[in-house]
């Protein structure tokens, strides 16, 4: 999938998101970073096909695209069940994939429950479940870690693992920098609209240290004073 000088802003005269992005999507995962409002979700709305570029072209979407949105919209009067139904009657996909999904994230007990009556890291298990079950050749998560239970969340970087060794593409914004720790990621980063690929760290790995509140500032400059690099999670 090619995007060639995209460029993209929501209204006629707002501010461009987007400038003069040429990129090929590769094979496997690609992580796309940058600070909040960068253009993140504009960027993966595009690869999914849900806004169309200002100027520019994107070509080679695959037919099959499965899109996680931030923030799945729980405002439907359906339950779990009936939503995902409907969602797999649109796709022509089997039924079966529902229980398939429901288990493998473990919201399978959640199915009759009405989708405004779910907690935000349950919903946001529905909308990874209906953006799976279509077998994506393309899957796009945006922020897929947010809000998931901790188990989950250590568990989907193995699921999105697996998916891309079988042949989908996967990208995925995450700013809780979860997905980074997977090895042989593509990384891109939004700045000033445009789209820089950064070099993968392949030697480094990532390290969770907890330390009493009060040496936070301490340690963190001690770490940074001997060259490791210190993110806090948001
Ligand atoms: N539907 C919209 N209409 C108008 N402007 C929008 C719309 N969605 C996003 N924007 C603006 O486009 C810019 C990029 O937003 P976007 O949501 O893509 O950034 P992001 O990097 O995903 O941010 P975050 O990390 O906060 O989710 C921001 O200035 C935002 O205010």
């Amino acid at each position: 999938m090619q995007l060639t000088e995209v460029a993209f802003r929501y209204h006629r005269k707002s501010p461009w998101v987007l400038r003069d992005v040429s990129f090929t999507l590769p094979e496997g995962v690609t992580e796309v970073t940058g600070r909040n409002g960068a253009g993140k979700s504009t960027l993966l709305r595009l690869l999914a096909g849900l806004r169309t570029p200002t100027r520019g072209t994107v070509t080679g979407r695959p037919t099959r695209v499965g899109y996680a949105p931030e923030r799945f919209p729980v405002d439907q009067p359906f339950t779990v069940l009936a939503y995902l139904k409907h969602m797999a009657a649109i796709r022509g996909i089997s039924e079966s994939s529902i229980t398939t999904w429901a288990d493998r994230l473990r919201f399978d007990h959640l199915l009759n429950v009405k989708l405004p009556d779910l907690s935000k890291g349950s919903a946001q298990k529905v909308g990874l479940a209906q953006a799976l079950m279509a077998d994506p050749a393309l899957l796009i998560l945006d922020e897929p870690f947010a809000g998931l239970d901790a188990q989950t969340r250590d568990e989907l970087p193995a699921l999105i693992t697996d998916l891309a060794d079988a042949g989908t593409t996967v990208v995925v914004s995450d700013h809780q920098r979860v997905i980074e720790a997977v090895p042989g990621i593509t990384r891109v980063r939004i700045e000033e609209a445009t789209l820089t690929q950064a070099t993968a760290p392949s030697d480094k790995a990532l390290l969770e240290v907890v330390v009493d509140q009060e040496d936070l500032e301490a340690v963190e400059a001690k770490l940074r004073a001997e060259g490791y690099e210190v993110r806090r999670p948001q």
